[in-house]
């Protein structure tokens, strides 16, 4: 089931910058866009800018919060820790392209990317495997502000079985499906370990979850109405480590 969001600080305050009243009108010029237009453009971003968008809304939500109307292309770019021709770019995706002298209104640039990044409801995440990884992931305060409020959590040990993390109860594996549904979970948090995986993200999508995320050293067979996104802290190390040896001049080719 999906809520409508609205307890984001950010959000709630470039909503109020964004009201069209004689001491607020936009300076920007913005082509309208519809919802449809968005989800239109959508489907066109690469990933990597769709990454960037998400950097983009929380350093523009942190403006908005200080009181920030408008903003310069150079000083969203410094802040986000990109190139302004990257950003410029990243922008024209959604239909954004400021003004010159002026830059970007700050609250409908935070709509325009909200809309993009499906991000205008909340989305209830469940956690499965309530382990170091779980238990850190359940115990984070920074979810429900960015709209995915952790709202089921799952393992097979019999001791953690009815005790409470973060303030919701462990239910068991087997429950997945049911409490999946009741509660409207629509991403699930893979953090078990690799064997189970599979097993577990079965069971989150006969729950009726559409999004994965899966730190489980695994590849996962899903349908085709069901994402995946797998998150592997040693790659970025790996990433990482090709960049200093880069600067250093030790890659070879
Ligand atoms: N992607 C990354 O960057 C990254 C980083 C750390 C850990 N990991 C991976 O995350 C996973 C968890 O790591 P951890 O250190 O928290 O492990 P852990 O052993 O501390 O926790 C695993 C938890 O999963 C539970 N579990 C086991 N089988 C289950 C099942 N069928 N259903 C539900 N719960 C089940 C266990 O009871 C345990 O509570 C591992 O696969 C690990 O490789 C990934």
């Amino acid at each position: 089931m999906a809520v409508q969001r609205g307890r984001r600080n950010g959000a709630a305050v470039a909503r109020k910058l964004a009201t069209p009243d004689a001491d607020n009108a936009p300076t920007a010029e913005m082509p309208a866009v519809t919802e449809n237009d968005e989800g239109t453009r959508a489907r066109s971003i690469p990933e990597a800018a769709v990454a960037r968008l998400a950097v983009y809304l929380r350093v523009l939500s942190a403006m908005a919060e200080q009181g920030a109307t408008t903003v310069a292309s150079e000083e969203l770019a410094t802040a986000a820790g990109v190139n302004s021709a990257k950003l410029r770019k990243d922008l024209s995706y959604l239909g954004s392209y400021g003004t010159r002298g002026v830059g970007y209104e700050v609250s409908v640039l935070v709509g325009h990317i909200e809309r993009t990044l499906g991000l205008t409801r909340m989305h209830k995440v469940a956690v499965v495997g309530i382990g170091n990884l779980g238990h850190a992931l359940a115990n984070y305060g920074g979810f429900p502000g960015r709209g995915f409020p952790v709202e089921a959590l799952f393992d097979v040990d019999a001791d953690l079985i009815g005790v409470p993390v973060g303030g919701i109860p462990v239910s068991h594996l087997e429950d997945i499906p049911r409490v999946c549904r009741d509660r409207g979970i629509s991403i699930g948090v893979i953090a078990t370990p690799p064997t189970a995986a599979q097993s577990v993200c079965d069971r989150l999508v006969a729950g009726g979850v559409q999004c994965i995320l899966n730190f489980a050293p695994v590849v996962l067979q899903v349908p085709e109405h069901v994402e995946v996104r797998k998150v592997d802290l040693a790659v970025e190390l790996q990433i990482l480590s090709f960049y200093v040896a880069r600067r250093n001049g030790m890659v070879v080719g």
